[in-house]
């Protein structure tokens, strides 16, 4: 017995696939037209999934942008890491004030990774959606469309727990790596005007560009190496902090004459420690509630700055408290940043809020400070900023002349030590001729006019204008 096949006519085959082709597109074309966009994702959801779970032996973790109202860290670690893998389709943009260019995974796109020999699949998804509202914009419906964005990780069902503990960690460990090394550096003031609201910062940032670094600042090697140190011990000391019950921060005084390098030190330090800044304008902050909104609001691994502290908040306050029952507005409670406020914030159950933070007060006027504000523990470490002594003049002659040695060097390094000259001033004189033998010459000039004042800098400096007066009229 034999089997006998009729097989169709060429024609006839054709003719089914085109009749089975236009009927799909019919349906596709009814569905489209009939079935609202959120029902179509919904089927489509379904099916995929029926696809996915059931005759399949994978399993897709979905992570959604956002959880209720806040951002997933999930989300945002996925994407840093997922651009990071990926060598396909990418996108890259550059945000506003940033520097450095982003790469993400490209829309739709599957990336896949090995982790402990387990194989994954990342997928980066956007979809318009009506019903969720993130990143509205007028939609073609009339009403307002949102982009839902969202990873889908795939991998073998009995990796489920291994890559929850351990893969997912790791992404967020490495993203935070990454965030780190193409970080731009912020300095952030206080708003000029103060809005309101959830989502709303009352800081406002710019790029910190300084280009200071401990490299080349003029200051003691001792104190220096002193510095680095602490703060790469600082760094390291996380779980001791947490051991011995202390907040994870350090407080540090920086103290001299203006012009010494307080703040170029900050930015150093800022650099060093790839920490952004945060500039406290004590005059600006309104109350003590407000610093403690401050505080709530400024980034863990970040520098907290009080420039000029005893210019900035009435030191006075707990003298006047045992001298004095009438009480000057400035210390009425809700007025302004009191010292027990400032000392709560440094020490006292504020001080909790925030992780890993370095609070640096500066002051020409150590003296003025209350004693209670400088003991360890709110100020841990006190750095004199002083005047430029012979090793600091010849880094600040390399910095700006690109020469180590020079005859006049050697004269104006025996100058310096008796003149209380700051490395600013010693900066400006060296700016004043890109030919290192006369930029050294003026520097000289100037170190002998000040000299003639014996330590009196202000009295050099105005017999200096009388020259350079004279100088002036000579031309
Ligand atoms: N120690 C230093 N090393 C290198 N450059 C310095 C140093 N000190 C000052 N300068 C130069 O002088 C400029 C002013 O210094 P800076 O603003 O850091 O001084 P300051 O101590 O903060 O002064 P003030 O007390 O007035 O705030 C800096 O931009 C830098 O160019
Ligand atoms: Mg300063």
């Amino acid at each position: 017995m034999s089997a006998k096949i009729n097989f169709p006519s060429a024609r006839a085959a054709v003719s089914t696939a085109a009749s089975a082709a236009a009927t799909a597109i019919l349906v596709r074309s009814i569905a489209r037209d009939l079935l609202p966009c959120e029902l179509r994702h919904y089927f489509y959801t379904k099916f995929h999934y029926l696809f996915t779970t059931l005759f399949s032996n994978k399993i897709t973790l979905t992570i959604d942008e956002f959880d209720g109202l806040n951002k997933n860290q999930l989300f945002y670690a996925a994407e840093l890491y997922a651009g990071s893998i990926s060598t396909r389709c990418c996108r890259v943009s550059l945000p506003v004030k940033e520097k450095i260019i982003r790469v993400a995974l490209g829309g739709n796109e599957e990336i896949a990774d090995e982790f402990a020999e387990i194989d994954l699949k990342w997928r980066f998804v956007t979809e318009k959606s009506q019903r969720r509202r993130h990143n509205s914009y007028p939609g073609e419906y009339g009403g307002t469309t949102s982009e839902v964005r969202f990873f889908t990780l795939t991998f073998h069902k009995k990796h489920r727990n291994k890559v929850i503990d351990e893969y997912l960690p790791y992404v967020l460990n490495k993203s935070k790596t990454l965030k780190e090394c193409n970080k731009t550096l912020k300095l952030h003031t206080l708003r000029s005007e103060r809005i309101h609201g959830p989502g709303i910062t009352p800081w406002q940032s710019a790029n910190l560009d300084h280009p200071a670094k401990f490299e080349t600042l003029a200051m003691d090697d001792e104190m220096k190496k002193m510095i680095v140190d602490d703060l790469d011990r600082f760094l390291k000391r996380k779980e001791l902090y947490r051991k011995v019950g202390k907040a994870w921060k350090r407080g540090y005084l920086l103290f001299g004459p203006p012009g010494t390098g307080k703040s170029s030190l900050i930015a150093a330090m800022a650099n060093y420690l790839n920490f952004d800044v945060y500039d406290l304008e004590m005059t600006d902050i309104r109350s003590n509630s407000e610093l403690k909104k401050l505080l709530i609001s400024a980034a863990n691994r970040s520098i907290l700055v009080v420039e000029d502290i005893d210019a900035s908040i009435d030191l006075t306050e707990r003298k006047l408290k045992t001298t004095s029952s009438s009480m000057h507005p400035f210390h009425q409670p809700g007025h302004k940043v009191t010292l027990s406020g400032l000392l709560n914030f440094l020490d006292g159950l504020w001080s909790s809020i925030g992780d890993e933070r370095i609070i640096i007060f500066t002051t020409n006027h150590k003296e003025k400070l209350d004693p209670a504000l400088l003991r360890p523990g709110r100020m841990d470490v006190h750095v004199h900023m002083s005047y430029c002594n012979p090793c600091g003049l010849r880094l600040l002659v390399s910095n700006y002349l690109g020469i180590t040695e020079h005859p006049l060097m050697v004269k104006a390094q025996g100058l310096i030590g008796s003149s209380k000259i700051t490395p600013a001033e010693v900066g400006e004189q060296l700016l004043k001729s890109d030919d290192p033998e006369l930029a050294l010459q003026g520097l000289i000039e100037f170190l002998e006019v000040n000299k003639e004042g014996e330590g009196n800098c202000e009295q050099g400096i105005s017999k200096l204008k009388i020259v350079s007066k004279k100088d002036e009229l000579a031309n």
